[in-house]
Formats: C-alpha cells, structure tokens, sequence
C-alpha cells in the first residue's frame, strides 16, 4: 500500500485522512479522491466519475478504458469530513420552515424555497459562519419573495476534507439561535392572502380624459402574491373627497387600504395630507428607495394604509413592491424598517 496522504501520516490508524493507491478491483465500495476525466478525440471530454463518486463493479471496465489500473481513494479520518457530508450537514442545521434542500454536488448543497413567501434569513449566523472558514454558506437577502423552487441560499465545503469540528462549531451557532429566536437562520414566511381597499386619485383620471393606469398595475402587484384589490373607487384631486372615500374603504374592514396618484410636490398633490386628516398614524412620508420615494406608510386604527406615488404603475420594483410582501407576512412596520431600505435601496 503506498500512502500518499496530504497530510504527513505514517501510522495504519485512520487518525488523520489519508489518500491511498488501491488496483481498481479492490475499489469497489471506496470513494474516489478526485474527478476522473475521460478524452474521446472529436467526442467527449470530461468527467467520467467525480470525485467522491463510490466505485462499483460496474464501474471497473469503464475505469480500464481510460487507462486507469489503480486509483486514490480517501480513507478518512474520523475527525474529518468529506466535502459532501460537511455541506449536507450544514444545510440540515440551517433549514426551517418551507425550505428544502437537495443532493450534494461537488462539495454543495441548494436550499430552495418549497413556497411563495418572503425570505427570513439570519444575517449574523451567515457571517459568523463564513468566519469559521473551510465552509461557507451563501444566501440571497432577507425580506426577498421567493417561489417554489426557487434558491435562496447555498452550503459548501471548500476543501475535498474538512475537518469535522468546523462543522460542528457551525451547528453550534444555529444551535445557539435556534434557541435564542425559535426559529432556523433560514426559512420561508408564508404570505397571507389580503383583501385591499384602493383609492385612486387625480382628477384627470376621474374625469376620464386619461385612462387609469393604476387600477391594472396594483392589482397585479397583489395577485402576484396571492392577494387582491377587493375594491377600486375613483376621487378627484380633492382633500375633502379623498378623506371621506378613505373612510368608507376603512369601515368596509379591508385589510389593507391603498390611495394612489397625488403623492409628491405639486399642489394638486392632496394624498398625504388627506391620508393623515383621516387620521392614519403616519410611520413615514418620504422612503428612501428609488423608484418608490414618494411613498408613505402608515396605519388607520391598525389597518397598514399606503399612499403610492406614480412611479408604482409603471415600474416593476418599487418600495411598495418590498413593503408589501412584509405586511402580508404579517410584520408591522415601524420607521426603523424604513430607514433601513436606504442602504442597496437604489435600483434605477
Ligand atoms: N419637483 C418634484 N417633482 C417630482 C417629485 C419631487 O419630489 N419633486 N417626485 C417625483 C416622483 S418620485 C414621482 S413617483 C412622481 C409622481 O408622483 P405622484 O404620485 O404625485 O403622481 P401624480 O402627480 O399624481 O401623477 C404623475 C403622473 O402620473 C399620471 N397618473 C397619476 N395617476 C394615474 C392613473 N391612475 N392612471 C394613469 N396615469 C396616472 C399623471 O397624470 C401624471 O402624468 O412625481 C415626481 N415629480
Ligand atoms: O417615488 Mo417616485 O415614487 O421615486 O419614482
């Protein structure tokens, strides 16, 4: 047997994972070292086995056909992990609720989202994770909507071994929050299907010399998410008028209320000032998000009311389109969760 570990090992023990020179025959049940490649001139080049792959008797023909009469399998420590294992180990830890996560490749594991809802992940686990080094885990934002199917964060062991310690002081950091949030670093919130009340503004769309616009673009904002625009009302650029229309959407108990149109600076711009004499408690005029700056947010004893500026009915992505998913996931907002959209809030 010749040893030819990585790291310098003369003793028989598996104390320290070492690379070993078997005859194909006798590698049946091992696992490869590394990927195989396989050159067929003019019609294939690639890998034939990958490393990691556990030799069956089937296997040993094709191993002779490209050239290959012994191999390097991996005799592990028992301190150590293959690559594989580390990151399926690591995605177990992590996952929560309405995530899944899938077969390791090369050293990775996807965790995908199982619904439609709104990312929660824990950005201080991901760092301190990735500060173990040897692992990493990576992961889209938290508060982003994902579909079923859909990726939002990924494990992976960087070397083919990796001592098994890390892993467990990773499983110790979820651990850790587990216990302190009851709740994984990674998981999917449900959306809850709402029912919206919306107010259009402006009087050259009540009047009918343009056509709204708006109506269309809320509407499939909110189907999009399982939710719907249960009523649509017209006003012109009217305090008096938008104030009594809130009122009556109020007491119909919609779950949400929507004025649209009249939000920035000219003087036919009536809404946030009718919004707030209807005597919505305003959480904030102004977001700092573009598109979507004109935005306001608040609540009419309870119920999240909106005042979307015009840039929601023509853009995709607006501060209405991250706010939102976090009223039908059930967050109440306050200004801290405004002031924090500023920072990567540019999308123009
Ligand atoms: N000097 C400044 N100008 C603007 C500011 C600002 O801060 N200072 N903000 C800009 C931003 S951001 C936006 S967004 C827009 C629009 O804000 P408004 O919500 O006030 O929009 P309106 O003035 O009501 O209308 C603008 C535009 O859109 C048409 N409109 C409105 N509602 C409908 C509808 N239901 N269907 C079809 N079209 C509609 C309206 O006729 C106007 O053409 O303000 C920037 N300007
Ligand atoms: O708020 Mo405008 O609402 O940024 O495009």
């Amino acid at each position: 047997m010749t040893s030819s570990g990585h790291r310098p090992s003369n003793e028989n023990a598996a104390d320290s994972t070492r690379l070993r020179e078997v005859k194909v025959e006798e590698a049946i049940g091992l696992r490869l070292a590394h990927d195989l490649t396989q050159i067929v001139p003019g019609q294939f080049k690639g890998c034939l086995f990958p490393k990691g792959h556990i030799v069956t008797r089937e296997d040993i023909p094709k191993l002779k056909d490209i050239g290959k009469e012994h191999l390097y399998v991996i005799e592990l420590a028992e301190t150590d992990l293959h690559e594989d294992d580390a990151a399926l180990r690591m995605a177990a830890a992590l996952c929560g609720d309405n995530v899944t996560y899938g077969e390791p490749r090369e050293g990775k594991v996807g965790i995908r989202s199982e619904i439609v809802g709104l990312t929660s992940i824990a950005a201080e686990v991901v760092h301190e994770i990735n500060r173990l080094g040897d692992i990493a885990l990576a992961t889209v934002l938290n508060h982003r909507v994902v579909r079923p199917g859909e990726g939002l964060a990924a494990t992976r062991a960087i070397p083919l071994i990796v001592p098994e310690s890390k892993v467990r002081d990773a499983e110790k950091i979820v651990e850790y929050y587990r216990g302190k949030h009851g709740v994984a670093p990674i998981g999917v919130r449900p959306l809850r299907s709402m029912k919206a009340g919306m107010l259009t503004t402006g009087t050259e769309v009540y009047t009918g010399r343009i056509e709204d616009k708006f109506g269309p673009a809320v509407r499939a904002k909110l189907e999009a998410l399982g939710s719907e625009v249960a009523e649509h009302r017209f006003a012109p650029d009217d305090r008096h008028t938008i104030v009594n229309d809130i009122y009556y959407l109020r007491e119909q108990g919609y779950d949400m209320i929507l004025v649209t149109g009249g939000m920035s600076v000219d003087p036919d711009d009536r809404t946030p000032g009718a919004i707030a004499a209807a005597g919505a408690d305003i959480v904030s005029y102004g977001t700092p998000m573009l598109p979507g700056s004109m935005l306001l947010f608040g609540y009419l004893r309870g119920v999240p009311i909106f005042g979307l500026p015009g840039c929601v009915m023509y853009d995709p992505y607006t501060s209405f389109d991250v706010l939102l998913p976090r009223i039908l996931a059930g967050d109440t907002l306050a200004k801290e969760d405004i002031v924090a959209l500023g920072y990567g809030g540019l999308h123009r």
